[in-house]
């Protein structure tokens, strides 16, 4: 259930045109801001440029993390992580890279439940010798204080890549760190089959931007080298945000704002998905506006794998088409800020589909007959709030939604968009 049981009521009858804008990519953010810090760009520039209220609460939990970091060695400090996956496994491994530094990590129950075991192995096996110790209370605090000199042991993280592939890119992040230091190469070495391999991805595109040098090997990926870039790097808007808001612009005629396509995000697949079922995407008047039309013909097919954060929107979609679905890989959802695999079910059901799940695949079917107006609870989750507020701007359905303030970690404007919209948000009574 939701920590919070503060209701509204979602209705979606007064739709009408507007251009929609979505937040800064946290994912893209938080790779910047640590390869800002480590090669000198600090403020990074354009995280400074975004207005504190958009800013997505995982981006401000990264920026304290840093800022802690830099602060000259001394007492144990205090990071609070919040519910932030990404956030806490790359400050946890900053932390260790960084010399004498001393830091307490603390955040949610959810997150304290989250796996981050093999990303702790894999630092305690490969810096332990040099001297770092990392102490888990249950499961708060996570604790590590870092060994000042790592230049005797060997430069290689060895990490499974089933569970996550945020603790490979919180290595690598590491490999830079180190790299810097000791202008030796560090590598991460990742065993077993990659999941959200995109992510991954997304940080050695991140990387070579900030003028890393990179090679891989089989399943080692190498950071070998440093050139600092002409410039700093500038940040995209967040692909997972404009998922919800591409099938709200298409609902009301609006447009989405801050669309690049050059952002390597995984959650770009949206257009194509978008596609898959029939719709068109085009581009309207100016840079990387984009509006959505046309009528859906058929079902969509998505894997988890490629892009796990668009698989709760792709469900809200999959309840308006006129064939079922199918979410394939979708196991990687229980591990998120809520079991996102339930939170789905759930909502599939509430809103009178069916949602079957058969191994790793769900299959979803839309209702013959839309109920009359739906309930969902949040759980905490802002992918499940966010998603079930497009089902509703999707349907026409009143939603009553438990839990909505959620959406800061991601989409702090989230409510503010949809207002735009014309979508009416009230308190329930
Ligand atoms: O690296 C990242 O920024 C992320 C990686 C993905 O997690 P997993 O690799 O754990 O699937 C994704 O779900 C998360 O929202 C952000
Ligand atoms: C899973 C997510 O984030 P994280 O893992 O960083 O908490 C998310 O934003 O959907």
């Amino acid at each position: 259930m939701s920590a919070s049981t503060r209701r509204i009521v979602v209705e979606t009858s007064g739709l009408k045109a507007s251009p929609l804008t979505p937040p800064v990519s946290k994912s893209d953010a938080q790779r910047a801001l640590v390869l800002g810090h480590l090669t000198g760009s600090w403020p990074l520039p354009s995280v400074q440029a975004e207005s504190d209220e958009d800013l997505p609460a995982d981006v401000r939990v990264l920026r304290r993390g840093v800022e802690a970091l830099r602060l000259p060695a001394g007492p144990v400090r205090d990071v609070d992580c919040a519910d932030g996956g990404a956030p806490f496994r790359i400050l946890a491994t900053q932390v260790a890279v960084t010399p004498g530094a001393r830091v307490r990590l603390t955040g949610t129950p959810r997150l304290g439940e989250r796996p981050h075991g093999p990303l702790f192995t894999s630092l305690k096996d490969a810096l332990g010798p040099a001297g770092l110790t990392l102490t888990e209370g249950h499961p708060w605090p996570v604790e590590l204080a870092a060994p000042t000199d790592t230049s005797s042991v060997t430069p290689v993280f060895r990490v499974p890549g089933s569970q996550s592939s945020q603790y490979a890119s919180s290595l690598l992040l590491g490999c830079a760190a180190l790299y810097l230091r000791e202008r030796r190469a560090w590598s991460v070495d990742i065993e077993g089959t990659l999941t959200s391999a995109g992510y991954l991805d997304l940080t050695l595109t991140w990387l070579e931007r900030f003028g890393f040098e990179l090679q891989k090997s089989a399943s080692r990926y190498t950071v070998s080298g440093y050139t600092p870039p002409p410039s700093v790097p500038t940040l995209p808007g967040d692909w997972s945000s404009l998922g919800y808001l591409l099938l709200v612009a298409w609902k009301a005629g609006g447009t989405v704002e801050r669309a690049d396509a050059a952002s390597a995000h995984p959650d770009q697949a949206i257009l194509r998905l978008i596609e898959q079922v029939g719709l068109t995407t085009e581009p309207a008047s100016g840079a990387h506006v984009l509006k959505v039309t046309g009528r859906p013909a058929g079902g969509l097919r998505a894997s988890g794998k490629e892009c796990p954060d668009l698989l709760p929107t792709l469900a809200a979609l999959a309840c308006v088409l006129p064939e079922p679905s199918t979410l394939t890989d979708v196991g990687i959802l229980r591990l998120k800020e809520s079991d996102r695999l339930e939170g789905i079910r759930d909502l599939v059901t509430a809103y009178g589909g069916k949602a079957e799940l058969k191994d790793d695949t769900l299959l979803l079917t839309p209702p013959s007959t839309p109920p009359a107006r739906f309930e969902m609870d949040s759980r905490g989750d802002h992918r499940l709030a966010m998603t079930a507020a497009t089902l509703s701007v999707l349907s026409g359905v009143t939603l009553v939604l438990t839990g909505p303030e959620c959406v800061e970690k991601s989409f702090p404007g989230f409510w503010r968009q949809l207002i735009r919209s014309g979508v009416r948000i009230s308190a329930s009574p």
